[in-house]
């Protein structure tokens, strides 16, 4: 599956000129708020026709201005779920769902209905109406209701925005599973660096209408001037590795990455399977020497190979370690103190890292 997209489109005094491609899995438009994602998503959907350019699946065209082709909206086959999961309040779940597969051409068979039932989790739900689903349970019936649809593109905007963090957090896993059980692919817009991280192949970085920067989720991730490095809270690195072992009796998880390995709490997932771990930038801490006596379990040694410029007293310090790329965000007063410059030794000591399968 190859969408490609090239568009450009005035929404007042807003220019979106954006231009990327998605090879399947979850490819993520990632942009602060007012960045062009979710007009990008309805123009894909077929909500506005763009000013220029072209779209195209698998290299059948869906809108092309030169051409003056416009597939509409209905004969695109795309399965939209959006912020609020609009379930119809008078039917039941089940009913809900079966409204999707209405829309599934009957020569295609797409996830069958038990299958996306299973998928999500919601076979106890089937006899709700929508008012009595908590806002998780609702999503996870939206999305099993675009599924249905048989759909050749799944457009999500926004999906977990409107719910807490437990129930974000009970979403999430059904969400990976849709990515690595099924074979539909997904446009995934969000502005939560968690969320992307954790969801997504492919990240299209978005920046006042213009991409700022596209590629595998990992890199764009560990890049200085990525993404994260403007906002304080979520900076940080995404890395891949193997789990080695699993330590029931302490609850931890050994991955190993490219050298180092790292100790990441919990048990999420099996010896020998691909995980990715994800270090916040301001849970790491800096020494020039080995630090003995520490209660932390993660101290990777490297050197440095960038030092980001300061902003608000603070520098993000980018240090290669046996190959893989780990960044703190440090006080410039620290980073002054510790004498940091490029090719420094550095011991990275790392205190909360989070596990991602
Ligand atoms: N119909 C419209 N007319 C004029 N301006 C518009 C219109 N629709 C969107 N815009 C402007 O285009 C810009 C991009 O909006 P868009 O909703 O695509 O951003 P976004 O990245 O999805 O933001 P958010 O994360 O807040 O949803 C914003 O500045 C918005 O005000």
């Amino acid at each position: 599956m190859t969408l490609s997209v090239d568009i450009r489109h005035q929404l007042g005094a807003f220019s979106l000129d954006a231009a990327f491609t998605s090879d399947g899995g979850v490819t993520a438009l990632f942009g602060r708020s007012g960045s062009g994602k979710t007009s990008i998503i309805r123009i894909i959907a077929g909500l506005i026709q763009p000013d220029h350019g072209r779209i195209s699946l698998n290299g059948a065209v869906l809108a092309d201005t030169d051409s003056q082709i416009f597939v509409p909206r209905h004969r695109r086959r795309f399965g939209c779920v959006f912020q609020e999961a609009r379930l119809f309040p008078h039917l039941s779940v089940r009913q809900n769902l079966n409204y999707g597969s209405w829309f599934a051409p009957k020569s295609e068979c797409g996830e069958s209905f038990d299958g996306v039932v299973d998928l999500l989790g919601i076979a106890a739900l089937l006899d709700r109406r929508p008012a009595k689903l908590s806002g998780g349970e609702k999503q996870r019936v939206a999305i099993g209701r675009a599924l249905l649809s048989s759909p050749r593109l799944l457009l999500m905007d926004e999906p977990l925005a409107a719910l807490d963090e437990a129930r974000k957090a009970e979403i999430l896993p059904y969400l990976e599973r849709l990515r690595d059980e099924t074979k539909v692919p997904i446009i995934y817009v969000s502005h939560s660096i968690a969320e992307v991280a954790r969801l997504a192949n492919r990240v299209v970085v978005l920046r006042d209408g213009k991409v700022e920067a596209t590629g595998p989720a990992v890199e764009i991730f560990s890049q200085l001037s990525g993404p994260q490095a403007a906002d304080r809270r979520e900076a940080g690195v995404l890395l891949e590795g193997r789990v080695e072992h699993v330590d029931h009796e302490h609850c931890l998880t050994i991955v190993a990455l490219k050298a180092a390995k790292l100790f990441v709490p919990g048990e999420a997932a099996g010896v020998g399977e691909t995980v990715r771990v994800h270090i916040p930038a301001r849970d790491v801490m800096l020494a020039t020497a080995r630090p003995e006596g520490l209660s932390a379990l993660n101290i990777l040694e490297g050197r440095v190979i960038a030092i980001g410029t300061a902003a608000g007293g603070m520098v993000d310090v980018k240090m290669e370690c046996g190959g893989d790329t780990v960044l703190a965000r440090i006080t410039q007063f620290s980073a002054e103190r510790l004498g940091l410059e490029i090719g420094l030794p550095i011991h990275a000591v790392i205190k909360t890292v989070a596990l991602e399968p």
